[in-house]
């Protein structure tokens, strides 16, 4: 993959670059609760402006229907990636239109915007690959030359992620270059016992990459929204927690062949209940119940792993050599369910091993739960993009720049 330098060998003042970033940060109505994503690419921001170069930076942040909604505008994160920049960073209201048009030409050399939410754009995540070009094609209209620099969103076959690369000189980003050489270490050269942690509500998303796991992991430990659809293919009750039906035969088959191959494959033993999802805004007591994984209640959801489940995964995490964390182990945003997600950490923390941990949400709950991110191996920006890129996946959105 060229490299920014690579990219700026003809000098990148007055140029017109595009960044596509993932911004993706986690909202309380219009506050951000955990900047990490901001931080991590505001340096390649920054060098860029001090090149120069009119910079122009676009993300994502939710998964909006394809159409302007207020709840996932990125007007909250222009103002705190200026605060990081130390400049003011010019807010589009829309991505291509006359706003974006108008931003993009009054920026001034080194100067900073940023463009409203790609995905309210149908064209950015759409599956017909015509409609997904004629997006890109407006994208490149805005600018002259692209960094990719949105690993969290480089598993994901978009316009701006995918087509846009293609159609303009382009360059790989300083987080993609730092998240793919730790990502690297990991997939090379692994030292055992490698465990794998996985929780998250992205369920559908991150199953799949068990059928990978059981080729490279000695542990794979399951928490998080994950677990129900553990239990119910054993057969158990699993009340209203979050489940992935179609994907139940699958996951029998991962536990028989986990059993063949001597993966040990570690299931909660016990679960936090209650008979809703809890208000995150509120925050309000919600007195959860510690149930046994086999002998949940009906009608009620499961939201966080138990005590037991707690002290045996971090027996589990003790010894191991690497370990892979992504996806909280239950709905840390509400505090009756951090405890098996904070257990989890301090596990990492307290074991030598050498230990990532990935995701928008896993990263941030890291943060939000008190621990200092550095005495963590790696924090990574992307979950699902470093599960794929562990599984061996070509990912579109690094492909896209290799030439
Ligand atoms: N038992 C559960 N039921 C529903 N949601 C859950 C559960 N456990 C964790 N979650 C939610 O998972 C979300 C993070 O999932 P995900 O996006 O997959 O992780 P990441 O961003 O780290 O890849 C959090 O918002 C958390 O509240
Ligand atoms: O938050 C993200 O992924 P992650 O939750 O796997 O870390 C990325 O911004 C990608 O978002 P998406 O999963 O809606 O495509």
């Amino acid at each position: 993959m060229k490299t920014i330098d690579d990219l700026s060998k003809d000098g990148l003042a007055g140029k017109r670059v595009f960044v596509r970033a993932d911004l993706n940060v986690p909202l309380e109505g219009a506050t951000i609760t955990d900047d990490g994503r901001i931080r991590a690419v505001a340096p390649t921001i920054a060098k860029l402006a001090d090149a120069g170069a009119k910079v122009i930076v676009a993300s994502h942040l939710g998964r909006p229907a394809g159409a302007p909604d207020e709840r996932y505008s990125l007007a909250p994160v222009a103002t705190r990636l200026g605060e990081l920049l130390g400049k003011d960073v010019a807010f589009a209201t829309d991505t291509v239109g006359d706003s974006a048009k108008a931003t993009v030409a009054a920026l001034g050399d080194g100067e900073v915007t940023l463009l409203e939410n790609l995905r309210f754009n149908a064209g950015e995540t759409s599956k017909d690959e015509a409609e997904r070009a004629a997006f890109a094609d407006q994208l490149a209209a805005l600018a002259d030359l692209y960094v990719g620099d949105g690993f969290g969103a480089v598993h994901r076959k978009h316009a701006s992620v995918y087509d846009l690369p293609a159609k303009l000189p382009h360059a790989a980003g300083d987080l993609i270059a730092t998240e793919v050489g730790v990502l690297r270490k990991l997939t090379d050269d692994v030292r055992r016992p490698y465990a794998v942690v996985l929780g998250g509500a992205k369920v559908s998303d991150k199953l799949g990459v068990i059928d990978h796991l059981l080729e490279k992991a000695d542990r794979i430990l399951i928490g998080g929204g994950m677990v129900f659809t553990f239990l119910k293919a054993q057969g158990h009750e699993i009340g209203t927690s979050l489940v992935q039906e179609d994907q139940l035969p699958a996951v029998r088959e991962y536990l028989t062949r986990a059993e063949e191959r001597g993966v040990e494959f570690v299931l909660p033993v016990d679960v936090l209940v209650a008979p809703a999802f809890p208000d995150l805004a509120a925050k309000a007591a919600t007195h959860p119940e510690t149930v046994a994984a086999d002998a949940m209640p009906a009608g009620k959801m499961g939201l966080d792993i138990g005590p037991e489940t707690r002290k045996l995964y971090a027996s589990k995490l003790a010894d191991a050599a690497t370990v892979f964390w992504n996806g909280p182990m239950g709905v840390f945003e509400h505090p009756d369910y951090a405890d098996g997600t904070r257990a989890v950490a301090q596990a990492l923390l307290d074991s030598s091993a050498f230990s990532v941990v990935g995701g928008g949400d896993s990263a941030a709950a890291v943060r939000i739960l008190g621990f200092d991110e550095n005495a963590f191996g790696h924090i990574s920006t992307g979950g699902g993009a470093s599960l794929e890129y562990l599984e061996g996946k070509t990912l579109p959105g690094l492909a896209a720049l290799e030439d």
